[in-house]
């Protein structure tokens, strides 16, 4: 079958502030404000697609210019957007960033869309969606009959499933749904909630050992970890195989969006038939190129790819 990955997952707007000086949260901050389009599920689709893999997204879309100019950006980026549906309003969500003079998120509040009509229209079409599809990848947060109707889809049609959480509470309420994935990759704040209450204070071969017995424990496939600037740990419980990846060295201009973006990295490897342990690596190269964008996505993945030697040595093999 050709590839064809098909992102589940939301769109939203965000609001980013970002502090010219040392950032003080009673203060009033003198800084610059950006509106950037948004959404876990939005971000992964459009690193996909600039990292040259086939995408589709399932998602909703305000009927308004914002809505207009988010989905002519992911046309241009090659997403096939069949299944985006549009809505009069509260089809997308919003969130409010701070970043501190660093680049480093120190506050945010999110503002979910209506996701209604969203789970209508997946109860309907999700089995047509799904065997389209090679690849799934699952913004896991959106609602429980979305996430379980999917993962039950591609469980019968054998398809992979990646999963990200988007704020965990679906995930914490349902934690049964991560054991359908292929594999799950979430940031250390996250794993600290499912591993268990300890993980931030143990070194990386206690968060390695940590990992290890919680996906065994629970019959994940696989997970990865993010640690923020100290990388990532993974495990691979089909292979056995575990390990550490170090972050790259960056520009630091604005942290958030490296998890999508590594997310997105990551599943182009493991698509693209590479073990955990490199799939990995190619996260890690997106994350430093996002990191050093304002915005959610780095929009010259595909000529950086093209140019950078781990790419070339893990992908074009
Ligand atoms: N300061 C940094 N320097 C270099 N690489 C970084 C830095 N911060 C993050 N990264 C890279 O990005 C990856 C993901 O970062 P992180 O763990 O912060 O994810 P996250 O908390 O999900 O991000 P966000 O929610 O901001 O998108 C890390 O594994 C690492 O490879
Ligand atoms: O509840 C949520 N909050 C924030 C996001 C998005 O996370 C992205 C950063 O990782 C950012 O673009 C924001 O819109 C989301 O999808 N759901």
């Amino acid at each position: 079958m050709t590839t064809l990955v098909t992102v589940i997952g939301t769109i939203f707007v965000d609001c980013k502030g970002f502090a010219h000086q040392s950032y003080n949260p009673l203060g009033r901050n003198l800084g610059s404000i950006q509106f950037v389009h948004g959404g876990v599920g939005r971000n992964v689709v459009e690193n996909l697609a600039n990292l040259s893999i086939p995408s589709a997204f399932v998602s909703t879309l305000d009927e308004s210019a914002l809505g207009e100019e988010i989905k002519k950006r992911l046309e241009d980026a090659n997403v096939s957007i069949d299944h985006v549906l549009h809505t009069p309003s509260e089809g997308m969500g919003m969130w409010l960033a701070v970043l501190n003079e660093n680049g480093d998120l120190v506050g945010s509040i999110s503002q979910m869309p209506n996701l209604l009509t969203l789970q209508d229209h997946v109860l309907k079409r999700g089995e047509e969606i799904v065997k389209k599809s090679s690849h799934l990848a699952l913004e896991l947060d959106l609602t429980e009959p979305i996430s379980r109707h999917f993962l039950e889809l591609a469980k019968q049609w054998n398809k992979p499933v990646y999963g990200i959480p988007g704020n965990l509470d679906i995930i914490l309420k349902h934690s049964d749904l991560l054991d359908m994935l292929d594999c799950f990759i979430c940031n250390n704040i996250e794993a600290e909630k499912l591993v268990g209450d300890n993980f931030n204070t143990l070194d990386i071969q206690g968060k390695i050992a940590a990992l290890t017995g919680y996906v065994d424990s629970i019959g994940l496939k696989s997970m990865v970890v993010t640690l923020g600037e100290e990388g990532s740990i993974y495990y691979d419980s089909k292979t056995k195989q575990s390990g550490y990846q170090p972050a790259f060295p960056v520009q630091l201009v604005d942290t958030s969006g490296a998890g999508d973006a590594f997310f997105s990295g990551t599943v182009t490897g493991l698509v693209r038939g590479l073990p955990l342990g490199e799939a990995v690596v190619c996260g890690t190269k997106v994350a430093a190129w996002t990191i050093e964008s304002k915005e959610n996505n780095c929009r010259e993945l595909g000529e950086k790819t093209r140019s950078d030697e781990v790419f070339q040595t893990l992908l074009v093999k």
